[in-house]
């Protein structure tokens, strides 16, 4: 190792978050994170959220630290920890002649490191901060301990931070493989298809609550192993043959199928939640009347138009099959959950605005001349509701990981390792 202790080595990278359309709860083994079914995810795209990772190795560091959107946390837990252990295991010899910098592979067992992550949308609010938080933290912690392992193999490691962050190593469609050994070296995520296979493809996410939720998933899902009858069946008997119609209607970008399975999928995943005992409730009246709202303009078109899925939390994320059908839910949805009347409509709608355009939304006006949706306009409830959606974010399926190499865009200072 270099004998000047002042130089200070440091990689940034961005990392996607993801959306399970069959979903991952429950786990056999609770310390290396192994679940007790296979699940496939949508990357989602990074432009509009993700998670930026500075990771940075100094003589001068006297203990490993991290800090969380500006405030320091502690690495102290144990999933923080496997996570570095693994990365330090595998780190290999690391040269920076520019900088006359020598790291060989014995030095990173004692060298320490700064982590500062930055996640542009609410943390621990049920939009998978976790998932592209540990990807990322994995990811970077890879890059800058030049560990030789591809993205599968990195996934095994990121999966011991959290479980959904394994699918967060790659762009587009990823699959959670659930393997067999009682190591987890078989429990990686691979990739289905990139982002570019079926880019018409529009996602929808409205944010219900941002607050930070009640029971996290680790714990829920415990309990419901534990104690729901169902959840056995359904990782053994149902999630199986849903796995293998999903990889096909994938393949063949066949939306009905893709969107019958998203939905029964998540719509079980919540029963499942229903049948743990005390009985876990995730979504709220704002959820399930996102669901009506969706199931019957998909019934009226004879064909599905969108697929949704909620995770842990009140949060629906919708699939809209393109552009056009994007603009058309965005009108009912604004239809039935307007803003409040002092919100600006283009903080209403965040990521890629443009979609506002496309529905012919250009201020509040618009929203308020809003016709009642055609498969509605008989029924008696039509009546709105107001401020009960946050914001709506428009976005669409995404790449995987990338390193970003402008020092503006490092959270670390080169010369100090502190925070900028
Ligand atoms: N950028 C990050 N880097 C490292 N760890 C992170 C990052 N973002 C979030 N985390 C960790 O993940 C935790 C939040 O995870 P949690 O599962 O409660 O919420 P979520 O991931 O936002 O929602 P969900 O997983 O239910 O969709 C944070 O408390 C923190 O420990
Ligand atoms: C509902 C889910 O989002 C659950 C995600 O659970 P986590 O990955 O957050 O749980 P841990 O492995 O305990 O960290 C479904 C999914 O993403 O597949």
């Amino acid at each position: 190792m270099a004998e000047n202790k002042s130089w200070v080595l440091m990689v940034t990278a961005q990392t996607p978050t993801n959306i399970a359309v069959i979903k991952y709860w429950g786990k056999r083994d609770e310390n290396l994170i192994l679940p007790i079914n296979d699940s496939i995810s949508v990357t989602l795209d990074p432009a509009h959220l993700c998670t930026t990772t500075t990771v940075a190795v100094s003589p001068s560091f006297t203990q490993d630290r991290m800090w969380l959107n500006g405030k320091e946390i502690s690495l102290s837990g144990g999933r923080y920890q496997s996570c570095l252990r693994e990365i330090r295991s595998r780190a290999t010899d690391v040269e920076d002649e520019k900088k006359g910098i020598r790291i060989t592979k014995e030095d990173w067992q004692n060298l320490h490191l700064h982590i500062a992550s930055y996640n542009n949308f609410p943390t621990a609010a049920g939009l998978a901060s976790s998932a592209a938080g540990l990807a990322c933290l994995v990811f970077s912690l890879a890059k800058l301990m030049n560990v030789k392992e591809d993205n599968s193999q990195l996934s095994a490691i990121a999966r011991q931070g959290s479980g959904s962050a394994c699918r967060s190593l790659f762009g587009g469609f990823v699959k959670w493989i659930m393997g067999k050994d009682e190591s987890g070296s078989d429990s990686i995520a691979v990739q289905l298809a990139d982002e570019k296979h079926w880019d018409e493809l529009v996602i929808l996410i409205a944010v219900v609550s941002s607050r930070q939720k009640e029971t996290s998933s680790t714990s829920g899902m415990r309990e419901t192993v534990e104690t729901s009858p169902l959840v056995l069946h359904r990782a053994k008997e149902v999630v199986p043959k849903r796995i293998i119609e999903m990889e096909e209607a994938i393949q063949n970008r066949d939306f009905p199928a893709f969107a019958r399975l998203s939905c029964s999928d998540s719509n079980q995943f919540h029963a499942v939640c229903l049948d743990t005992s005390p009985p876990i409730f995730y979504m709220n009246d704002t959820s399930h009347r996102i669901i009506s709202c969706v199931e019957k303009w998909n019934r009226s078109e004879g064909t599905p138009q969108v697929a949704y899925t909620f995770d842990a939390g009140p949060n629906a994320v919708m699939i809209a099959r393109n552009r056009k059908t994007a603009a058309l839910l965005l009108q009912r949805l604004l239809f039935h959950f307007p803003p409040q009347s002092d919100v600006d409509i283009n903080s209403y709608i965040v990521g890629d605005k443009s979609i506002l355009q496309d529905a012919g939304i250009h201020d509040l006006k618009d929203v308020e001349a809003l016709p009642p949706p055609p498969e509605i306009k008989d029924s008696i409830q039509t009546q709105n509701f107001k401020g009960d959606v946050s914001y709506f974010i428009c976005t669409r399926p995404g790449r995987g990981p990338v390193l970003l190499t402008e020092d503006s865009q490092a959270l670390l200072n080169p010369d100090t390792g502190l925070p900028k």
